[in-house]
Order: structure tokens, then C-alpha cells, then sequence
């Protein structure tokens, strides 16, 4: 039997613990290596007494490479929440630097692996990542992904509360665009027999878009999302361990992606809208993505959405990009974009 090591980078944190508490559970998964610059031993030796089958192993901060070496899969949710009044842009000026070591240390240590990128800002640091494994000629975008997840799974739920006839655990939403405020695209329309008023529907798109600041203002400074989080970085983890190691097909969930990863069927949309990468639904294979399943046809509220969207996504991938191609272009605050805080 080939073993399938995942890695958590950035494990001891708020995310990372109860992320590879569910990730322990997986009868997928043989060896679990932690890593963080802070405690990953001891959360390694507590989460090694659970009774399932991978071994638990913790890495601190200079055993970053023996942590990734021969991952099958890479999880990172490592870097700076954000606090009440900031925005997602606004945690790039310390995680982007964060984001690119550790994907030098993927390309060195498992170029082959998954990537699943949680930390924010997704619209950049997915760039990053890419630039990165490109630079070290292992990039693979079948195989990197922005975890847009926990969007999915707000949505399922944000609808269920309006309308008790959903059941929040077997509605899909497919969410589009970003991770960021007006980048976060939810299709409502697209939910089978769904009877939401216009009323309804301007609410609820603006919950998704924002329900990081609700829990960001709910903690009042004390973090962001990390317990709902967690739960959808393991459900998005599981949904590519069952496509790559169980190879369950038909497996369709929203990611954040780079467009190559199927460029024949993107080819018109990244035409139209000069976009490298963009959050749709995507089917599973033993690769990766298999196909990114073209944009349905949305309602003129929708199209008005995506527009925006489309302009802030540009600007945070131009960011992202360059940050590894121009360096010293990034750093100059030329590159704006819209406050993203949920107006109040
Ligand atoms: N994609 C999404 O939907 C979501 C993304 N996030 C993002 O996830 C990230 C993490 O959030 P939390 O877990 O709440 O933060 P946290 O501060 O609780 O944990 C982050 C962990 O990363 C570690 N870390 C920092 N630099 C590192 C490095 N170079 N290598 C390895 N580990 C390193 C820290 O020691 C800490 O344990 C944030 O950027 C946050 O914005 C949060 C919620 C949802
Ligand atoms: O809001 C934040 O900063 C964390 C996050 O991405 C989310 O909860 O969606």
C-alpha cells in the first residue's frame, strides 16, 4: 500500500489544530506531518494518541523541508488572521512572504504534491504559489487550489435559515469569482426549485460575501473564522484525497484556480475577461482538477456581481503574481483595491 503523507503548515494554529483533528480521522491519510514555527511537537504528540490509522509527526520552525518531504498533499492555512477593520489585502504584507517560503520549500521538497492554499488574501497568495512552483519549473495547475470552501459551505447554510425546506447538508452552492468580498460570487439562481424574492436573494448574496467580518467583528480581535474553517479545509481536503487516492469520480466542488488548469474549455471566459484565475466549480480526477465545468447562465443580478468581481480580481492577482515576478513593483502601494469591510 503507497503511502499518502498530508502536511499542515501552520498547524498549531487556529485553523491548523481542529484542521488536523478532522484530517486525523481520514482513513486516507498515513502519515500526518505538522509544522509550525510554534508548538507543532505538542499538538503532534496529543493528536498521535487517537485511535485511527496515520502516524502523527510534529515539525518545528527550521524542519520545514523533513516536514514536506514527500508530501502527497500540502494544506496551509499559516500566516496573520485578520482583526476587526482590516481587510483581506491588508494581511498580504506578512503573509505573502510566508506563503512564498513554504511554497519554495514544496517545490523542494514535494513538487508533485497537492496544494491547498487557505491563507489569506486566496486571490494573491494562490498567484504566489504558482509563481513560485513555475519559477522551480514544477508547476503542475491542475494541482494547486485556492480553498474557497468555507463560502460553499456558509452558503448552504445562510440559505437553510431563510428557507427551512433546504437541508444545508445536501444543498450545493456553487460560489464563483474570489475569496474576498465582492470577489465572492454566490449563484443563487442556480439552486434547484429556489423561490427567494429579490429581497432575499440581495441579503443573502451580501451575507456570504461578508461573513468572515461577522465572525471577525464576533471575536473582536481575537481571530477570524477558524472552527467553520477547519471543517471546510478538511472537507475540501477530503474531496481531492478521494478523487486522487480513491479515484471516486464526479466529484464536483467550488476552488479558486488557475484557468490552464483546463484551459480549453476556459479559453473563451479567460478571453472575455483577461483572467488567469477564478473560483468555479471544478470536477475531480486522479490529478486533480479533470475539468473546470463552465459558467452557467446567471440572472442580470448575477452579471452585474461578476462584473465587479471581475475588476477587484484582477488587481489581487496582479498583486499576487508580481510580488514573485516584479518584487519591488509590489511593494510600492500602487496596486489599489476596493475596502472590502462589509458596509455597516
Ligand atoms: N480561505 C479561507 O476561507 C480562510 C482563510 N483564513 C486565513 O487562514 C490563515 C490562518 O488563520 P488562523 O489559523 O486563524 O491564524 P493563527 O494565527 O491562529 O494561526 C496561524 C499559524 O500559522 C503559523 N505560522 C506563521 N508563520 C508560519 C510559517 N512561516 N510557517 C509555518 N507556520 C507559520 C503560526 O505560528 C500560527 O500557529 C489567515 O491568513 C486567515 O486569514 C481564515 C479563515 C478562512
Ligand atoms: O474573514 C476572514 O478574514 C477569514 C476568512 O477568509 C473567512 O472567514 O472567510
Amino acid at each position: 500500500m503507497s503511502t499518502r503523507p498530508i502536511t499542515v503548515c501552520g498547524a498549531a494554529g487556529g485553523i491548523g489544530q481542529p484542521l488536523s483533528l478532522l484530517l486525523k480521522q481520514s482513513d486516507l491519510i498515513t502519515d500526518l506531518a505538522l509544522f509550525d514555527i510554534v508548538n507543532a511537537p505538542g499538538v503532534a504528540a496529543d493528536l498521535s494518541h487517537i485511535n485511527t490509522r496515520s502516524t502523527v509527526t510534529g515539525y518545528g520552525k527550521d524542519e520545514m523541508d523533513a516536514a514536506l518531504k514527500d508530501a502527497h498533499t500540502v494544506v496551509i492555512p499559516a500566516g496573520v488572521p485578520r482583526k476587526p477593520g482590516m481587510t483581506r489585502d491588508d494581511l498580504f504584507k506578512i503573509n505573502a512572504g510566508i506563503i512564498r517560503d513554504l511554497a519554495e520549500g514544496v517545490a523542494r521538497n514535494c513538487p508533485d504534491a497537492f496544494v491547498l492554499v487557505i491563507s489569506n488574501p486566496v486571490n494573491s497568495t494562490v498567484p504566489i504559489v504558482s509563481e513560485v512552483l513555475k519559477k522551480y519549473n514544477v508547476y503542475n495547475p491542475k494541482k494547486v487550489f485556492g480553498v474557497s470552501t468555507l463560502d460553499v459551505v456558509r452558503a448552504s447554510r445562510f440559505i437553510s435559515e431563510v428557507d427551512s425546506n433546504i437541508n444545508p447538508k445536501s444543498t450545493r452552492v456553487t460560489v464563483v469569482g474570489g475569496h474576498s468580498g465582492v470577489t465572492i460570487v454566490p449563484l443563487l439562481s442556480q439552486i434547484p426549485g429556489q423561490k427567494f424574492t429579490e429581497e432575499q436573494v440581495k441579503a443573502l448574496t451580501h451575507r456570504i460575501q461578508y461573513g468572515g467580518d461577522e465572525v471577525v467583528k464576533a471575536k473582536a480581535g481575537a481571530g477570524s473564522a477558524t472552527l467553520s474553517m477547519a471543517y471546510a479545509g478538511a472537507r475540501f481536503t477530503n474531496v481531492v484525497l478521494e478523487a486522487s487516492v480513491n479515484g471516486k469520480t464526479g466529484i464536483v466542488e467550488s476552488t479558486y484556480v488557475n484557468l490552464l488548469a483546463d484551459a480549453e474549455s476556459t479559453k473563451a471566459f479567460h478571453a472575455k475577461t483577461g483572467l488567469d484565475y477564478f473560483a468555479q466549480d471544478v470536477e475531480f480526477g486522479p490529478e486533480g482538477v479533470a475539468k473546470i465545468l463552465p459558467l452557467p447562465a446567471v440572472s442580470d443580478h448575477e452579471q452585474g456581481l461578476l462584473d465587479e468581481a471581475y475588476t477587484e480580481l484582477k488587481a489581487n492577482i496582479e498583486k499576487g503574481t508580481k510580488f514573485i515576478t516584479e518584487p519591488e513593483a509590489v511593494t510600492k502601494p500602487e496596486v489599489a483595491t476596493k475596502p472590502e469591510v462589509a458596509p455597516q
